[in-house]
């Protein structure tokens, strides 16, 4: 029996494997021996190393085959006693228990992971026949799912506490022709123009035919099913598992009509009215035409295109059951993964299967879940246009879907991936043979001047987004826009601040901010090499920090977005492969430890804040030397004045010391790592090759060692690491009062101040607990009140 009892995210130790009768311990050692049946869960993510390596190098079209690169991993497993794995309410996993475990990379065993709407979860183990679950790639034909007998077939882990629950139909066998079901769509209709903040009519003669229904009435609620996703876990505000209240008003969105699933979702995410951006576009959009929006960031506008494409769908889901409808297309993977699960919240009531297709995830996992007839894809382009080349009939498919939708569109236009977006529009109208899919374009940046003119920008070079919307074929002779961007795309309850320090102080004065107002924080940096520094000496200071950025791998960046998201305290230090939106519930704070290139950037990283209509605060940390960006930041975006934020300067020089502790513990242990790395890279190097090292590079290795015979040694830096122990472990106190006298007892109350962290900040028992926006409002309604008092005196 292989029972995993407990699964530590890390993958490594805590699973235990109980071999059965035949197991013997597997070795790290490769084994081509179909009879090594167990394998030790610490070797999974070894084994599977070798096994995507190996399927690399298989060549197209033999992939298909029984047993390719199932050898040396699988094993036996037809003998295998499948049994229940628990893994507690460990959040860590994300959608990918098959790729933890490395199951989904057997041939012969399936893996999906499944949310209920009733706030558990269910992974499913299924025993499929030898490469049916093989992806289909050029010249190689698709194989549907073959499940094997009953008993043999299914293995349900019920996680959370959830009962049994029968197995689910598998056949999703598709037919390949698309339902002409697009109504609305093909006519040109008139040009709609809403400029900015103007309120938008909808149209009461046209209501019939635009709601694309039949009667919302008649719609069966269905139970929750295992389709569904609760989006508890990549989602934002609306993401948490809220129970279903009948009651709840939502007749805002009564002049919609929305069927009666989708009322239910909004019910249970609690969305009593639409946002602005929704309440402008949805009538257009309900209505067939083509829209392009610009909203705040944080204002809803997934919404704004998913809502139409699930009420299509689920008007007319008995035709589309099987059909691909909608394709969504994002710039970053956990943007994609976070419009898909929080579309899934929307389909609560409803099946429909939406899939995401990024780069950095299990291929092979992305190209089975193709096979299964997908409604909706969510992809970012680089992935997509691989994949679009080598599915058989995933072409054919993009270019009958009825929606596609471009997400933070400009950022599309980047370097990187115009091409692809270029490629993937190519196929999209090309060859065409259905009427052109309705199009949404959106984003906070997107440019409020544009036209449909076709005209060259100043310096006579084509304005990218000008190019992409002569690519995109839009079906309606004009689209409709909607621009309620107010504040440069900012939200309104975002308060932006500044505090200028120098470059040397940037780590002080964030360490200041974190422990100061302990709140989840994200901090962008411009650099990896930044990231990499910055991380470890925030964790030597005990502050709960996660890295985020591109050059980690997928899963990680994953992981470490789930437990940013877990802990209110946190810090997730980020390249700005987050600034775009990355929807985290109550992030607090945004920090810009450096100022960033481009105003765009800057609106998108502040974003991440004051979502939803919630508070937040955005603070660039400002140094002399980036002057310059910072004033055309502000002068890009009409911010004449802003405000510096108070900084407590008497607690300072004692925070200094921990810092510069932590940074020379962090430099230190860099560079006995930078020295080890290099010497082992030529040795190893020699040693592979069989060769004594050349004499030109002896020199090179002398220096070296010489380098890290001159590092500090261990011994020294467990010291430095034992004293910035004690000190973290001591309050934090005002230069201005004397520690006798604290120590002495004139903090009467300070074990109390120490234990009660809701009242006192635990780190710094003579400041109250308060947020960084209390007491910013205090410092500015003091400098107003001394301003007022200048005046009187002069
Ligand atoms: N009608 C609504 N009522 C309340 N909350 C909503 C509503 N629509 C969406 N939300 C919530 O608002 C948050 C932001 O939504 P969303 O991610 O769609 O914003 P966005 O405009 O796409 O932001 P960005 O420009 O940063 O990508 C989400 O947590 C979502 O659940």
């Amino acid at each position: 029996m292989w029972q995993v009892n407990e699964v530590n995210p890390t993958g490594i130790g805590s699973a235990t494997v109980k071999p059965g009768a035949k197991s013997r311990k597997r070795t790290r050692t490769k084994s081509t021996n179909s009879d090594d049946t167990t394998m030790q869960a610490q070797d999974l993510p070894t084994a599977k190393l070798k096994k995507a390596k190996r399927s690399k190098r298989t060549p197209k079209g033999k992939s298909g085959s029984p047993a390719a690169g199932s050898e040396g991993l699988a094993g036996d497993f037809e003998n295998w006693d499948w049994s229940q794995v628990h893994v507690g309410d460990n959040q860590a996993f994300g959608n990918d228990m098959g790729g933890f475990v490395c199951l989904e990379e057997i041939d012969g065993v399936d893996c999906t992971w499944e949310d209920t709407g009733m706030g558990g979860k269910i992974v499913k183990f299924r025993k499929v026949g030898r490469g049916s679950k093989k992806p289909t790639v050029s010249g190689a034909k698709a194989q549907p799912t073959q499940p094997l007998s009953q008993e043999m077939t299914e293995s349900f882990i019920h996680l959370d506490g959830l009962r049994n629950r029968p197995a689910s139909d598998s056949s999703d066998a598709d037919d390949g022709n698309a339902d002409e079901v697009f109504t609305g769509c093909g006519e040109e209709s008139e040009a709609v123009e809403t400029t900015t903040n103007q309120k938008s009519s909808l149209d009461p003669a046209s209501e019939e035919e635009l709601l694309d229904q039949e009667d919302p009435e008649n719609d069966v609620l269905e139970e929750p099913d295992t389709q569904v996703v609760d989006g508890s876990r990549h989602n934002g505000a609306g993401a948490q598992a809220k129970t279903f209240d009948a009651t709840f008003d939502i007749s805002a969105w009564n002049d919609l009509k929305l069927c009666k699933a989708i009322r239910q979702a909004l019910q249970k995410l609690r969305f009593s009215h639409p946002t602005p951006i929704q309440e402008r576009t949805l009538p257009y959009a309900m209505a067939g035409r083509d829209i392009v929006g610009a909203a705040e960031t944080g204002s809803g506008k997934t919404l704004g295109f998913g809502i139409p494409m699930i009420q299509h769908y689920l008007k007319h889901k008995a035709k589309l059951e099987d059909q691909l409808i909608g394709l969504i297309l994002t710039p970053t993977r956990e943007l994609a993964i976070q419009i898909k699960d929080h579309l899934k919240q929307l389909t609560t009531f409803g099946r429909m299967r939406i899939v995401t297709v990024v780069g950095g995830m299990s291929a092979q996992k992305q190209l089975r879940t193709l096979q299964q007839s997908p409604n909706i894809i969510v992809a970012t382009p680089g992935r997509f246009w691989d994949l679009l080349k080598d599915v058989d009939d995933l072409a054919h498919k993009v270019q009958r879907i009825r929606f596609l939708a471009i997400d933070e569109a400009d950022r599309l236009l980047e370097r990187g991936h115009f091409e692809e977006l270029t490629s993937i529009l190519r196929v999209v109208y090309d060859t065409r043979d259905a009427p052109r899919p309705q199009t949404f374009v959106f984003s906070a940046t997107i440019t409020k001047k544009f036209q449909f003119q076709g005209k060259n920008g100043k310096s006579g070079k084509r304005d990218p987004l000008q190019v992409m919307m002569e690519r995109i074929q839009f079906k309606d002779k004009k689209p409709v826009l909607v621009d309620v961007t107010q504040t440069n795309g900012m939200a309104q309850s975002l308060r932006e601040v500044k505090i200028n320090c120098l470059s040397t102080t940037r780590d002080l004065h964030l360490y200041y901010l974190v422990t100061r107002y302990p709140a989840r924080t994200l901090v962008f940096m411009n650099s990896i090499d930044a990231i990499r520094r910055l991380v470890p000496i925030l964790r030597l200071l005990d502050v709960a920090v996660y890295p985020l950025h591109a050059g980690m791998e997928q899963r990680a960046r994953l992981k470490n977005v789930d437990r940013f998201k877990a802990n209110p305290r946190a810090v997730l230090v980020a390249s700005d492969v987050a600034a775009r939106g990355l929807d985290i519930p109550l992030v607090e704070h945004v920090v810009h430890y450096q100022i960033p290139r481009a105003a765009d950037t800057y609106v998108h990283r502040s974003g991440r804040t004051a979502r939803a209509q919630k508070e937040g605060i955005s603070i660039m940390l400002c140094c002399p030397e980036e002057r310059e960006a910072f004033q055309r930041i502000t002068k890009r975006l009409k911010k004449t004045n802003v405000p510096e934020f108070p900084v407590e300067q008497s607690i300072l020089s004692e925070l200094q010391k921990r810092v510069a502790l932590a940074q020379r513990i962090e430099h230190a242990e860099f560079k006995a790592r930078k020295a080890t790395v290099d010497m082992d890279w030529y040795q190893k190097s020699a040693d592979a090759m069989g060769i004594e090292v050349d004499s030109d590079y002896i020199p090179k290795i002398k220096k070296l060692e010489t380098k890290s015979q001159n590092a500090v040694s261990d011994g020294q830096v467990k010291l430095w690491k034992q004293e910035l122990q004690n000190m973290l472990k001591a309050p934090i106190i005002p230069k201005s009062v004397s520690k006798r006298f604290v120590s002495s007892g004139l903090i009467h109350d300070l074990a109390k101040r120490l234990s009660d962290s809701t009242t006192y900040n635990s780190s710094m028992p003579t400041f109250e607990q308060r947020s960084a926006i209390e007491d910013l409002d205090d410092h500015q309604s003091l400098s107003k009140l001394a301003r007022k008092l200048n005046s009187l005196d002069n």
